[in-house]
């Protein structure tokens, strides 16, 4: 199998991973034997990028001819039956910063890529969420797979008690500080998605509680749950051969 890397660094204009565990770097390769550009880190409002930033891969990706887009991130779980190490498929989304305003689309609209006002109620693909679900139950990992809503916010911080317990009342499953932004300019030019959250931590939401949430658990979570989630995403590619839907 032959991958070819780039830094991130090396590549004009692009922003660079400054967050421990993204090592930054675009590999292209084949995923049993299907062509796939994967992205070693991806970019967040944290990091003091502007959102068209953060989501430009997508734009490039598109360009580059690429039809079906699977994001993963590690995020709080919110909803109290979530274990830490579920896999959470991600159904629909809570845009926070998009509330206040802050949507990668805002400005002007680049015709080139979509329309001014791009519907959001179908972002997340529901056949790939099925077969996902098929998959996961027939390499036995039914009893850490879990279907649910993502919630992004701004981060750098962790959340209050008092967040955590806003955003699982508003409906969020998860949260997290990336993924929903590059699945809108993603959507926007006509691409499909599919998205998994991997629970690396229980969100805080109990005043009695000694925990507390920390980079250092996310990335622990992150190492344990990785050869499952990479068996996982590499059938789901293999079935998107099979399919020959978007080949
Ligand atoms: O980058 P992802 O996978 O979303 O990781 C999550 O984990 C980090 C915090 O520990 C933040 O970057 C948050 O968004
Ligand atoms: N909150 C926000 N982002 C996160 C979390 C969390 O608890 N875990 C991993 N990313």
């Amino acid at each position: 199998m032959r991958i070819v890397a780039f830094n991130y660094r090396d590549i004009p204009n692009f922003p660079q991973s400054t967050v421990h565990g993204h090592a930054g770097r675009l590999v292209f390769g084949t995923l049993k034997g299907r062509p796939c550009v994967c992205m070693q880190g991806r970019f967040h409002l944290y990091e003091g990028y502007p959102i068209q930033k953060i989501t430009m891969p997508m734009r490039i990706f598109k360009l580059l001819g690429v039809e079906t887009v699977i994001l993963t991130n590690a995020a709080g779980g919110l909803n109290q039956d979530y274990k830490v190490g579920d896999i959470m498929i991600i159904k629909d989304h809570l845009n926070m910063p998009g509330f206040a305003g802050n949507n990668p689309l805002a400005g002007p609209n680049d015709e080139r890529f979509g329309v001014r006002f791009p519907c959001m109620s179908d972002a997340y693909d529901r056949e790939l969420q099925q077969m996902a679900l098929d998959v996961g139950s027939e390499l036995g990992y039914s009893d850490f797979l879990r279907e649910g809503v993502y919630c992004v916010l701004g981060g750098p911080s962790f959340e209050t008690i008092a967040e955590c317990r806003m955003l699982h009342k508003l409906g969020a499953d998860a949260v997290g500080m990336s993924t929903v932004h590059e699945v809108i300019v993603a959507r926007h030019c006509g691409m499909r998605v599919f998205a998994l959250s991997l629970i690396t931590n229980k969100a805080v939401m109990n005043y009695d509680s000694e925990e507390k949430a920390n980079h250092e658990e996310v990335l622990q979570t992150g190492k344990q749950r990785a050869e499952q989630l990479e068996r996982l995403v590499s059938t789901i590619v293999t079935r998107l051969e099979h399919n020959n839907n978007f080949a």
